[in-house]
């Protein structure tokens, strides 16, 4: 009886094929919808690679690639500046650690549940894997929503919030940062309270600010990444971003970096959007107005549609930027808010390059007809990896006690976008001239991953 399943590596007959695999995945993680996509997509870019490599199979990489290494679910109570009592849910997924600590983002924002989390932390498993960098992939965060709440109600829901994750993270074993909802404001709070609990200062989150152990250039990094990455796919076909119109969605933190690099870039930016509306400027966002922006969210915290009174642009309520006609579109808000029927029309009006700023905000059927018409398409676990590498960076400084210039990490941020876009290239060239990024970004980052946890044994 022994080794009665050492037939299941070299099984090409179909009984061991992608649908059973992602049956038993979806019986044992009912509802996690967003999880499936993400694991389905992964799969099938890797399946044909796998056939070659029998070892993978033999170890069972692919189900313990899919299973959480452990997950932390717990009770964030808080009160409110009225003495008001509520909790929230707060998650720490911590998904794999074959090539380094845990690393990945906390988000805060009503919509956080298990599934998303699991999605997002998969996903991080492969960015940071691409990175070359030595980090693991995990994703955290809660149910709560600090849109409307005060300094110090966000002040006491995060020194609550660490109050229970502070006993899982580490500088060696899971270092967070910031995602939607969680910036350098939370990311202090979140230290000071992990500082107090802990009684040591170590690197135990990226996305400080510059004056504690931040490093210079993470706040522009994921924004900057981005457009970098467009630069290189660009490149290989002997063209630049200059004159190019660029549509982006989103104005936090990603859309913002990834609006400034465009622009100094030569190219004119003519959307951004909040989850109320889209604002169109066609004369272009010049450095300018950008500022305005970013005042606007960063520290007035107001919404988008006042960019469009302030400059008398036109202002879409509940509208994206999809159906604006552009060059390169840049989704910088949110995972799925590029549907099939915003990518024909992005396809139809002309736009030839595509650059997921956010996680994920490309439908699997958006993805289809984007790689059919031959548009450049760059997955966020490739063109938004810029985040995590610089947060990666700022790791390596706070263990080696300094700081470098910001044209020093820019231009490491520069050559990892340039190395990621390569990867890419090997992994996902069809042989007629077309990338598949997708592909490449998907079995580059899963091999380095595969490869470690062979190494390391059955753990
Ligand atoms: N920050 C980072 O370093 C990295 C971020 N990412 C990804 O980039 C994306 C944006 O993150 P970031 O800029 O940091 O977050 P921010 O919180 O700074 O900004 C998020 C932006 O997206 C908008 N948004 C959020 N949810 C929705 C929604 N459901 N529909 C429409 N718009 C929405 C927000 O509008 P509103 O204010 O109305 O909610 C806001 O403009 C996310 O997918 C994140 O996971 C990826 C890599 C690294
Ligand atoms: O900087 C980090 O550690 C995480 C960034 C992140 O959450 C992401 O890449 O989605």
């Amino acid at each position: 009886m022994k080794n009665h399943n050492k037939n299941k590596s070299v099984n090409h007959s179909g009984t061991y094929s992608i649908d059973s695999f992602m049956k038993k995945l979806k019986t044992k993680n009912p509802g996690e919808n967003e999880f499936h996509e993400v694991v389905h997509e992964v799969l099938e870019s890797v399946w044909d690679m796998l056939q070659d490599h029998p070892t993978y199979f033999r170890a069972n990489i692919l189900d313990r690639i899919t299973e959480p290494e452990r997950i932390i679910m717990f009770r964030v109570p808080w009160t409110d500046d009225e003495g008001e009592v509520h909790v929230n849910r707060g998650y720490r997924v911590e998904f794999n650690s074959a090539i380094g600590p845990y690393k990945g983002g906390l988000r805060f924002h009503p919509s956080v549940n298990l599934d998303i989390l699991k999605f997002l932390a998969f996903e991080q498993i492969f960015k940071n894997s691409l990175t070359t960098m030595p980090m693991g992939g995990a994703k955290g965060g809660a149910n709560f929503d600090p849109k409307g709440k005060s300094d110090s109600e966000i002040m006491r829901f995060c020194q609550s919030f660490m109050t229970e994750l502070y006993r899982h993270i580490g500088h060696n074993t899971d270092v967070p940062a910031g995602d939607i909802g969680v910036g350098k404001r939370e990311i202090g709070y979140l230290f000071g309270q992990y500082k107090r609990l802990q009684n040591e200062y170590t690197g135990v989150l990226t996305g400080k600010a510059l004056e504690w152990g931040g490093s210079k250039l993470r706040p522009e990094a994921t924004g900057y990444g981005t457009v970098y990455f467009v630069r290189e796919m660009f490149a290989l076909r002997n063209e630049t971003l200059e004159g190019k119109t660029v549509t982006i969605s989103g104005s936090g933190n990603v859309a913002q970096y990834a609006a400034e690099k465009a622009i100094q870039l030569g190219a004119k930016v003519i959307s951004l959007s909040d989850s109320d509306g889209t604002v169109h400027d066609p004369d272009g966002i010049d450095e300018e107005k950008l500022k305005y922006v970013m005042h606007l969210k960063n520290v007035e915290r107001g919404r988008i549609r006042e960019y469009a009174r302030k400059y008398d642009v036109r202002y879409i309520e509940n509208g994206t930027p999809w159906n604006l006609s552009c060059d390169v579109a840049l989704p910088c808000a949110t995972q799925n808010e590029i549907n099939a029927d915003d990518a024909a029309a992005l396809v139809k009006n002309g736009c030839g390059c595509v650059a997921e700023g956010a996680n994920k905000p490309a439908q699997r059927e958006a993805i289809r007809i984007f790689l059919e018409n031959e548009v450049l398409f760059g997955p966020g676990k490739a063109a938004n990896a810029g985040g995590v590498a610089v947060s990666g960076l700022e790791m390596t400084q706070n263990e080696m006690r300094i700081q470098w210039l910001r044209k020093e990490v820019d231009s490491k941020l520069e050559d990892i976008m340039k190395e990621i876009h390569s990867s890419c290239v090997a992994y996902g060239d069809t042989g007629n001239g077309y990338i598949n990024y997708p592909q490449g970004a998907n079995i580059a980052g899963f091999i380095k991953v595969a490869d470690a946890m062979l190494h390391q044994g059955v753990v």
